[in-house]
């Protein structure tokens, strides 16, 4: 062995001890995961914790005539029973909204969707609380309810929102209707419309992403706890942004923040749902406060289902006009949103649809207009992410089935039209027609590979052939391809054009080393099963050369984290991830001073080598991070600090912009509406990839819930405003059973302005899956003239498609 391949050698040993960034690092917070020693809020017990329940509305849309509590609070366990009059003294019968609206946390005069929360009872245990909340008597005077978001804004419709009624002009400007919430619009109109005009080609299409909901295993819940002698609160829950509950929970309660302690402990998955505040969080602390003992509540599938933050429901007429050729000119869309009955939807301050202007997707179209205008109806309030950030999956779907249905009218393939408006490599940073600029992207390579593993031509072959044999009688099986390659937007995001109630969206880290060179590093994140134990410690161990098995990684905590503004959006690794990164970099930069000082050099003349910092030239003379560690607590250079730790908070300068190209190959019986995934292929491109074991988990879990989404999950509501989907018996939630295999792939485009250049990676399957599995259903009748398919798309729905088209016998 040569001594350069001996330093080789060295150094990968040396590497790959670290388990940093590109290991396959297994997730550290699985060791308890997998024994059922996770400590969820629902683990929690106090001395003399209560427990409450709520009394829920049976009706969509009512006039509450009278409350009384009387026979409840008769009930022998039953402490206390709230009800709107009680928290309107305290001026928390409303509570804010992310979205600038206000919401009921205890209906006063009417009640506005099913289930919604009426009184809030509390008892020595859960079930007497349940049985109490059937002896509260409520009587209601039913009135007309709005389900459909299309009659929302007629000239006769009933009113939903009288708090508000004269009120013509909301946190989002002018109010056209008492019923409507807020039109935003941007884009070039003008010049949209005249490319519109003069089109050769035009498709018009209106796309539904119906209302779906996380449903995340573990429901929403939280124990509030105040100290009457300290006026201290500490609250525990299932958040997703502790500090920002923290923030709110000062502000509405006027408590100083201070005195409250937000602490998430492990949650059993958050998918969106976890992001806003909800009236139990409200009723807790209010009955812990009153009371002086200890409130938890944690709601049941039901609760979590019908009353919590919903996803979607985006009704979005979506228009390309192109040449003959095949070259999109431009975009127009117009979204109907309904918001249920009040604007609770969680995207940045100045964003109420979210970043649904990312729609015109991974082409380069030269001008689009987007109006959106949000509604109220009789349904639950939300309007949350649901594994995407900000109203991106609906704006993807938006556009990737709007090009398939383009290449249909053109009689184009739909891949190779895609190809033909792609954005280029050259074109990165690219300035979208709707204010987006694109980090980074190279979408011919992606699109290349994925098309070259696929098979695609074959494919495309054997459709052929199969659609001849079912004309010719032979077969029964319908055969779609579905494609879709999305562009991401995540990491919010730069503070100009983010904040949630004022607070810019930044995010932080702390590291520090102990003088035995072990680590503790905490982030305004929050895990709700992404693995950041695991990972955010392999940036770590990385940038610093301190194995990852020795850094503690701790979030969720807001007396010890550093402020930061949570998990969602995708925006972990964006943006806390590259908070650790500049904080660890601190850190080696004050390391290096020490070195310099231990070894007698100029700082100059030290050199990184994985753990160490070596003197050029005399690589046997170095000091590793571990000695570093020890020096900086023991013999600090003269006129330097002791001890060694770093705080970052990071603000990106813009959002990073992952993307991929899926494909989908769907066998669909035409006479029971079975459709059988024969395969998923996904390539994504989240840029850096910091452990390719989880990104592939990732990428698995939002796949299944696309597939759920697109195949049969629904929240659908009667004519009277029932809720149809609140349990798991009519909520499609797909097992092990249901789900398709899925194959999984990639291309590492860095992000260029991240230090690491990564980007995220949570959201992306979610967002390309649904259009993709869409597409496969669409592509399968295609040829049958069926037009476009609304999803979700499940058997029931499929067999009334070939109804519809008499393919029946
Ligand atoms: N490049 C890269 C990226 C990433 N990664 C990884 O992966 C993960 C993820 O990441 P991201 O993408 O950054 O994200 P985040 O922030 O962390 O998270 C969030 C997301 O996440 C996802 N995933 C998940 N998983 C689990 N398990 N659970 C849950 O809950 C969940 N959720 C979902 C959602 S819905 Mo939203 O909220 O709707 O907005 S948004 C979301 C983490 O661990 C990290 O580290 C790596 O490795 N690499
Ligand atoms: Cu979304």
């Amino acid at each position: 062995m040569n001594d350069q391949t001996r330093i080789d050698q060295d150094r990968a040993e040396r590497t790959e001890k670290l388990q940093g960034m590109g290991c396959k690092r297994k997730r550290v917070e699985d060791i308890r995961f997998t024994q059922g020693k996770g400590s969820y809020v629902d683990d929690l017990k106090l001395p003399g914790m209560l427990f409450g329940d709520f009394v829920r509305s049976p009706h969509a849309h009512a006039r509450i005539k009278s409350i009384d509590t009387s026979r409840a609070k008769a009930l022998p366990g039953v402490i206390a029973v709230l009800t709107a009059a009680d928290l309107k003294p305290l001026g928390l019968h409303y509570m804010p909204t992310l979205a600038g609206d206000v919401q009921a946390v205890l209906a006063e005069e009417k009640v506005l969707f099913q289930n919604q929360e009426v009184a809030f009872v509390i008892a020595v245990d859960r079930y007497i609380a349940s049985d109490a909340t059937e002896l509260v008597d409520v009587e209601y005077e039913a009135l007309p309810c709005i389900v459909d978001p299309f009659k929302s804004m007629l000239p006769d419709a009933p009113i939903l929102r009288e708090d508000i009624q004269d009120k013509m002009t909301g946190a989002h400007g002018p109010r056209k209707h008492p019923n409507h919430i807020f039109e935003w619009m941007i884009g070039d109109k003008e010049a949209t419309d005249a490319v519109f005009a003069n089109a050769d080609v035009t498709i018009k299409e209106m796309l539904v992403d119906h209302r779906t909901h996380p449903s995340p295993l573990e429901t929403c819940q939280s124990v509030a706890s105040f100290d009457k002698v300290k006026g201290e609160l500490t609250l525990w829950g299932t958040f997703q942004a502790p500090h920002v509950i923290r923030t709110v929970v000062s502000l509405i309660s006027g408590l100083p923040e201070h005195k409250i302690h937000v602490i998430a402990p492990d949650i059993g998955g958050g998918f969106g749902n976890k992001v806003g505040a909800y009236a139990g969080y409200v009723c807790s602390v209010v009955g812990s406060i009153v009371l002086g003992v200890p409130v938890k509540w944690v709601e049941d599938r039901m609760e979590n289902l019908s009353t919590t933050s919903f996803a979607r429901d985006y009704h979005m007429t979506t228009e390309l006009a192109a040449t003959k050729e095949g070259k999109i000119l431009a975009m127009r869309v117009h979204v109907l949103a309904d918001h249920g009955a009040f604007d609770a939807c969680a995207d940045p301050s100045k964003w109420p649809a979210g970043f649904m202007n990312i729609c015109t997707g991974s082409y380069d179209i030269p001008v689009a207009h987007l109006a959106v205008d949000g509604v109220y109806t009789n349904k639950a309030s939300g309007g949350v992410a649901y594994r995407c950030s900000f109203r991106v999956t609906e704006a993807v779907f938006a556009i990737e089935r709007a090009v398939e249905l383009l290449a249909h009218k053109l009689g184009m393939d739909a891949a190779e039209l895609r190809i033909k408006n792609f954005i280029k490599a050259e074109q990165f940073p690219y300035q979208s027609a709707l204010g987006w600029e694109y980090d980074s992207g190279d979408y011919h390579t992606a699109m290349k590979k994925a098309m070259d593993t696929i098979g695609y031509k074959e494919l495309r072959e054997e459709q052929a052939r199969k659609r001849e044999a079912f004309t010719r009688g032979e077969t029964r099986e319908l055969m779609g391809i579905g494609i879709s390659f999305f562009t991401e937007i995540v990491g919010a995001g730069p503070a100009k054009n983010c904040d949630i109630l004022g607070i810019a969206m930044f995010d932080s880290a702390e590291i520090r080393i102990h003088p035995t060179g072990s680590v503790i590093a905490r982030m305004g994140t929050k895990s709700q099963g992404q693995g950041h134990e695991t990972t955010y410690a392999q940036i770590i161990a990385t940038e610093i050369g301190i194995p990852a098995d020795d850094i503690m990684i701790e979030e969720g905590n807001t007396d010890t984290a550093p402020y930061g503004l949570g998990t969602y959006g995708s925006r972990s690794t964006p943006v806390a991830g590259a908070a650790t990164a500049v904080a660890a970099r601190k850190i080696k930069a004050k390391a290096q001073m020490i070195a310099a000082h231990m070894l007698e050099v100029h700082e100059g003349d030290l050199e990184w080598d994985v753990d160490r910092f070596r003197v050029k030239g005399l690589p046997e003379k170095f000091k590793t991070m571990k000695e570093i560690a020890w020096a900086a607590y023991n013999s600090p250079p003269p006129n330097m600090e002791p001890g060694l730790e770093a705080v970052n908070y990071y603000e990106p300068p813009n959002m990073t912009y992952p993307f991929g190209a899926y494909f989908c190959v769907m066998d669909i019986d035409v006479d029971t509406g079975v459709a059988k995934t024969r395969r998923f292929y996904a390539l994504d491109d989240c840029g850096t990839r910091i452990n390719p074991m989880i990104i592939e988990g990732q990428v698995h879990g939002g796949l299944t819930e696309a597939f759920a989404c697109a195949m049969g999950q629904e929240i659908r509501y009667d004519e009277q405003g029932n809720v149809m989907g609140a349990s798991f018996m009519d909520f499609f939630l797909p097992t092990a059973v249901e789900t398709p295999h899925w194959e999984t792939d990639h291309t590492v485009t860095p992000s260029p302005h991240h230090p690491i250049g990564a980007k995220g990676v949570g959201e992306s399957p979610h967002v390309g899956g649904v259009p993709c599995f869409s597409n496969a259903v669409n592509d399968a009748y295609a040829f049958l003239g069926a037009g476009h398919i609304q999803m979700p798309h499940d058997a029931w729905r499929l067999w009334k498609v070939g109804e519809k088209l008499n393919l029946h016998q």
